[in-house]
């Protein structure tokens, strides 16, 4: 058995934040003292009719007369029964929801003043964890840090406090662990674990607020105790921090500063935790608290005792009689509020901080290597290598070493086709479902304003040229040979351009469906009707001049024609396809001279005028990647 060292009496340490002195050496955190008041909430949200469809939209109040304040050197905890509104009021907090939502009467004070919080200066770890899943937990949280520190500090010194933090957080066993999700191929770390990551990318660059939704839900009670622990630390730095909570043990109940909690959108109590029970008991509703019983908990119960009177709950009329009432001391000392209003910046000088911590030129650094780490872990898979392997299988068997003359020109045609198809279509629908999973990511880091869009879309696009067509421009390029092709190097490396810009232009397009529609369910019923439509109009099926007048257009944006055609092109232009042994011309192409020109063979498939050049359908498959790249970044842009 092994032996136990560890005292079980010893309270769990918090964080030692030495290192975080490394990293702001000389930069003080901007103290931030965030007051609510009288805020009322209300969204508004879509009404469903009793058939289950929608009709119109009404506004819902979630939230009403919340009066509260966050303050520097102050550990703040929100409780509340689900459904209270603790997760609304994180949003509002922060700055998320829309303005037109809050009702008018609502003030929301930054260090006195009215106004919007620095988003910049606000951490917000959510219940549900965004991580990227293929890279390792050290990743996920070197990635955050240095996304959100100045430049002027070294990668050492981010490394370091990205270590530190882990230490503390108790993540260093598994810090090359690749995160991965509950769902996925790969396991990865468990749930707790998750959150220990999720809270460590948020807490690693010590923002002057913190809020945090349940960061201990998953937690075991001494992980929970120490990270709780570390909140009060960095609240004893001046962090103004904010903890949704439910049901925390004494000893986790007791390092708060502040208390708030809320019912069904309402205060039922907001001030200093150990008068809640004194209040609570003062109430003509609610018993004494029972012997050997947690006080967190009888909160708990005493509320939703309350809950569920209903309409003649009383807990949030009897504290708002209370305050009436009563004169509700400030939680912070008048002592303290002289030094505070002393060191406090102005919300104007809060705002100076410039907007992006990194240029754009480091900031598409660390998109790039980042996303190119996450899709490597999607696209190059054992999975997707054998997915190829059997593609390339059948290639391979059906269309071995075509003989060269005219009997197979079909064959060859067919082959050039298929490849396309095979792997297009797989590329679109993995762009669209890729896409759909970074969006929420994309849209929480861009609202705490860590980097542009522009820094994004381009590190995406490096990435997305490719990992992602990597696989299957490998296997193009096997099948070249098994197929028996046009064996020249020159036709090879042509075969080669025209190929990648044909998959990377449907990866385009695949991205650009992603965007515009927002809805994933919608997305992959659409992608691959539309892209088997552009697939259709690429010339094989039916030949570019039988195809009907009056949807002949769309073969001008389709992906597939201009690849087609340029593959058909660099195989037959400027040889001749000799006939069989007897001299007979097997397929019924253009005049059956003997041996047939392969511009015949191109003639045939409609590819003629100034589609019969191989670089005017380079040009155009250029293009029109360029075209959906910017639709993709024009629509991501609106979509803000
Ligand atoms: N945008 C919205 N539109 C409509 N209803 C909303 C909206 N946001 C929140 N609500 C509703 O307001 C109530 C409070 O939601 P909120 O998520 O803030 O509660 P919570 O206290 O955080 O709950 P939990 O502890 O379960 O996470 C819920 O009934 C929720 O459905």
């Amino acid at each position: 058995m092994p032996t136990c060292t560890e005292d079980p009496s010893k309270e769990p340490e918090p964080i030692k934040l030495s290192a975080l002195s490394n990293v702001s050496a000389g930069r003080q955190v901007p103290l931030v003292e965030l007051s609510l008041q009288n805020v009322t909430y209300a969204p508004l949200t879509t009404k469903a009719s009793s058939n289950g469809k929608t009709s119109g939209r009404k506004r819902t109040t979630v939230l009403q007369n919340i009066t509260t304040t966050i303050s520097p050197y102050k550990l703040t905890a929100w409780m509340g029964p689900s459904g209270s509104g603790k997760t609304s009021l994180i949003s509002i907090a922060a700055d998320l929801t829309k303005s037109g939502d809050l009702v008018e009467g609502s003030i929301i004070t930054v260090n006195g003043e009215e106004g919007k919080i620095p988003k910049r200066i606000v951490g917000v770890v959510w219940q549900d964890d965004l991580l990227l899943t293929n890279l390792t937990v050290e990743e996920n949280i070197y990635y955050s840090a240095r996304l959100k520190t100045p430049e002027s500090c070294s990668d050492e010194q981010v490394s370091a406090v990205v270590l530190e933090t882990m230490i503390e957080l108790g993540l260093t066993d598994i810090r090359n662990s690749v995160v991965g999700s509950p769902l996925g191929v790969v396991r990865g770390v468990s749930g707790g674990e998750r959150k220990r990551v999720s809270v460590a990318s948020e807490l690693v660059v010590r923002p002057s607020l913190l809020l945090l939704d349940e960061p201990t839900s998953g937690l075991d009670a001494t992980t929970a105790q120490a990270l709780i622990g570390t909140l009060k630390v960095l609240s004893n730095m001046g962090h103004s921090i904010a903890v949704v909570i439910h049901q925390p043990r004494t000893t986790i109940y007791n390092m708060f500063d502040h208390l708030l909690l809320l019912s069904q959108g309402s205060t039922v109590f907001n001030g200093n935790p150990s008068k809640a029970r004194e209040y609570l008991e003062s109430c003509p509703i609610v018993g004494e608290l029972p012997p050997e019983t947690g006080l967190a908990d009888w909160i708990m119960d005493v509320i939703k005792e309350d809950e569920q009177r209903r309409e003649a709950a009383m807990l949030a009329s009897h504290w708002a009689e209370y305050i009436n009432k009563e004169s509700v001391h400030s939680m912070i000392s008048d002592s303290l509020r002289k030094t505070l209003s002393r060191s406090m910046s102005s919300l104007h000088e809060l705002h100076a901080v410039p907007k992006f911590n990194n240029s754009f030129r480091t900031q598409l650094k660390l998109l790039t290597s980042r996303t190119m780490k996450q899709q490597r872990g999607e696209r190059l898979t054992m999975t997707a290598v054998i997915l190829q392997l059997l593609y390339l299988f059948f290639s391979a068997v059906l269309w071995w070493r075509l003989p060269n003359n005219t009997a197979r020109t079909f064959e060859r045609n067919s082959l050039l086709f298929f490849m396309i198809i095979a792997q297009a279509n797989g590329i679109v629908i993995s762009a669209v479902t890729v896409f759909q999973r970074e969006r929420a990511l994309l849209k929480r880091e861009r609202a705490k304003k860590m980097y542009g869009v522009s820094s994004y879309f381009l590190g995406k696009t490096a990435s997305d040229m490719t990992n992602n067509v990597l696989l299957p421009v490998l296997y193009g390029l096997v099948v070249y040979w098994t197929a028996g092709f046009r064996p020249t190097f020159e036709a090879y490396l042509k075969f080669f351009v025209a190929f990648y810009l044909t998959l990377s232009t449907a990866q385009s397009m695949g991205l650009w469906m992603s965007i515009a529609i927002p809805n994933m369910q919608v997305a992959l019923v659409l992608a691959p009707p539309i892209t088997l439509f552009f697939m259709i109009m690429g010339g094989f099926y039916i030949p570019l001049q039988n195809m009907n007048r009056g949807i002949a257009w769309a073969s001008w944006i389709s992906f597939a024609r201009y690849g087609y055609s340029a593959l058909i092109i660099n195989e037959y232009a400027g040889r001749d396809i000799p006939c069989l042994d007897d001299g007979e011309a097997s397929i019924a192409i253009g005049t059956g001279v003997c041996p047939l020109p392969g511009e015949e063979v191109i003639a045939s498939l409609g590819i003629t005028g100034v589609a019969e050049s191989y670089w005017f359908n380079i040009g155009m498959t250029v293009g029109l990647q360029v075209m959906f790249r910017v639709a993709a970044y024009i629509f991501l842009r609106r979509a803000e």
